[in-house]
């Protein structure tokens, strides 16, 4: 895990800049047109610190997966650039970027998206396997212990709780050790028990392997277990948090509900570490 986790001014300005996985550049993302026209993402420039636990949050409809998926490469922007690593995805064609995504980004989505007919252990290598890379066996051991499964390697998805099926997601994006994973809503779910669960092997995998993970979520419970959280409001990074408590969260969601940020909510009092705008 990073000690230091970079500032908001290195976001800002540095392309290519050290310590983040992830960034994102003034970027823009329009849907529909004439009175059907919705600015899902207004210019979001955000940095995601590598070896760090990032939550996403904001209000429905601020923009959240947008800018995930636009992070992720998953969808297009209309302007702005977006970086994974030193990789600037808006340049990339379509066959180089599913190469990337293959090989440096991992997904949990809500949906755990597990292939019903393989067991727990191929479902976990299955992106491995279709990328023709042998997986590195200790690491996946590692992997597969953190999250508590070696007992259920054999079952196939019916056989395991909504809980485990999310925990085999979350090993599959581990364990190929990707730059960068993005969880969408990952304990949408789950019960608030499996739900706890899977945030706390998260953050174990953030601190005892240096993963970097970007979440977004509605719960301001889940977003306590990230080191920072940024928080989206009409399209516009509004407001960051380090070292949150969901009370905290709650309270600054509280303020943007209203139109009007909670504590320190104005943009010129971020707090440095996640995002700039
Ligand atoms: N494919 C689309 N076509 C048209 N509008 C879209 C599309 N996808 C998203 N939007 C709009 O863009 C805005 C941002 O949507 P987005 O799904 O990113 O928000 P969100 O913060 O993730 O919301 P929620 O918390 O409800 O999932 C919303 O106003 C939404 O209606």
């Amino acid at each position: 895990m990073a000690n230091t986790a970079p500032s908001t001014a290195d976001a800002h300005s540095a392309p290519g800049a050290d310590g983040f996985a992830a960034r994102a550049h003034r970027i823009e993302k329009v849907y529909g047109r004439g009175d059907a026209k919705v600015v899902a993402l207004g210019g979001v420039t955000a940095g995601i610190p590598r070896g760090r636990f990032t939550a996403i949050m904001g209000p429905s409809g601020s923009g959240k997966s947008t800018l995930m998926h636009c992070m992720a490469g998953l969808d297009s922007v209309d302007s702005g650039e977006v970086f994974i690593g030193d990789t600037e995805l808006t340049r990339l064609k379509d066959k180089q970027l599913t190469r990337l995504r293959r090989d440096k980004v991992g997904f949990i989505f809500q949906a755990f998206n597990l292939v019903p007919t393989l067991t727990a252990l191929e479902n976990i290598t299955l992106p491995m396997d279709i990328a023709g890379r042998k997986p590195d066996r200790a690491w996946l051991d590692r992997v597969i212990d953190t999250v508590g499964l070696r007992p259920r390697l054999k079952h196939r998805p019916s056989e395991l709780s909504g809980g485990q099926q999310q925990r085999v997601a979350c090993a599959r994006a581990l364990a190929s050790r990707p730059e960068i994973i993005f969880a969408d809503e990952p304990t949408g779910n789950l019960d608030s028990r499996s739900g706890a669960e899977v945030l706390g092997f998260l953050r174990d995998s953030v601190r005892e392997m240096g993963q970097t993970i970007v979440m977004v979520t509605h719960d301001p419970s889940a977003a306590a277990y990230a080191d920072q959280v940024l928080f989206l409001t009409d399209g516009q990074i509004v407001d960051t948090m380090s070292e949150p408590t969901a009370d905290r969260v709650l309270e600054r969601m509280k303020g943007f509900e209203t139109g009007r940020p909670a504590g320190t909510g104005a943009q010129g009092a971020q707090e440095p570490g996640v995002a700039a705008r």
